[in-house]
């Protein structure tokens, strides 16, 4: 393999709008061999409380990635060429089986991580950050979370059910794969089912940014104290898409009114840009409710910036020889 990363399609020779779509035009990660990052897929929306349809969100992410470009001027960095970057296609889950899949998605988890990828996940609905939160944990101990969403996502079950998109980060903190020191919630909003939610999740360590604290305080604040609570530990960053106001995500299973804008996510992820991030997922994108792309444009340039972070960190650890 050469040592120089392969990147994507050169856009001004091939019209971006042609051939398979794969993230951002990168190679597969079998046409590569090996990838620092590992753009994978997880096409499971079995565990919603509500809309479905994320089962197609990975896929219209990559479609709507035809349109990113290889220089990154708001972190001022060509990621496709710092690190390789590359699609690692789909994990096939059991749609009827939660419990099922939530395994395979750990060992699918497991074996690229092994393979020593960081994961840039692409949803799929919101229990799969569980088994990979679980997998990166086994790589890492437990890891601070930075979870960006409507919903808090610390629900107990639903119907019974332990593993659900309303229940993942409950399930983590159980599981003790989570450094307790350092999990925020950002963009949190809307009705809850009592106020015993919020007490609940204050005593799983959660800190919480709301919509409206980051309207009133600024991205600029926000991201300063976010990195202070986070330090060098390693990080996860999760992003369901809903985080965004229904203007800016129309696409997605459980909108909620006043949300942050697509501006203010992606001005805080580029505020975190010297977190250790060791993986990250961007989930919830559901298709058949958005108009013209507006969510899975969204979604591609948040893991646009999300990978952009990793590729610097990897970079940068190559250059000082680890
Ligand atoms: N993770 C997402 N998107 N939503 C959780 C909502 C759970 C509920 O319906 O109460
Ligand atoms: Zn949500
Ligand atoms: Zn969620």
């Amino acid at each position: 393999m050469s040592t120089q990363p392969r990147g994507p399609v050169d856009s001004s020779r091939i019209p971006r709008y042609a051939g398979p779509a794969t993230f951002a035009r990168l190679p597969r990660l079998d046409e590569v061999g090996s990838a620092d990052v590992a753009v994978v897929g997880v096409p499971f929306d079995s565990g919603v409380s509500y809309r479905p349809g994320a089962r197609f969100g990975g896929n219209a992410i990559r479609e709507a990635s035809r349109l990113l470009r290889p220089y990154n001027p708001a972190q001022d960095a060509s990621p496709f060429a710092l690190a390789q970057v590359a699609d690692a296609g789909d994990i096939a889950v059991n749609p009827f089986n939660i419990n099922e899949a939530v395994e395979t998605v750990e060992a699918a988890a497991d074996e690229l991580l092994g393979a020593g990828s960081r994961l840039m996940t692409l949803g799929g609905d919101h229990t799969i950050a569980l088994p990979l939160l679980r997998s990166v944990a086994k790589k890492h101990g437990p890891v601070a979370l930075l979870h960006f969403d409507a919903h808090l996502d610390t629900w107990d079950t639903y119907f019974g059910a332990e593993y659900t998109h309303g229940t993942p980060f409950r399930r983590a903190v159980e599981e003790g794969i989570l450094d307790t020191e350092a999990l925020s919630h950002v963009g949190t909003r809307g009705p809850l089912y009592g106020k015993q939610d919020l007490d609940d999740d204050a005593k799983m360590g959660f800190g919480i940014v709301t919509s409206a604290d980051v309207y009133r305080r600024g991205a600029d604040e926000v991201a300063d104290q976010l990195r202070q609570r986070i330090g060098d530990r390693p990080l996860y960053i999760s992003i369901d898409i809903d985080v965004l106001d229904p203007a800016h995500a129309p696409g997605t299973g459980t909108p909620e009114a006043g949300g942050m804008t697509s501006r203010e996510l992606l001005e805080i992820i580029r505020g975190l840009s010297s977190c250790n991030l060791v993986s990250a997922d961007v989930v919830e994108v559901a298709p058949a409710y958005d108009h013209a792309e507006i969510t899975s444009v969204a979604a591609s340039h948040t893991a646009y910036e999300l990978t952009t972070i990793m590729s610097r960190q990897i970079a940068a650890a190559k250059a000082k020889g680890n």
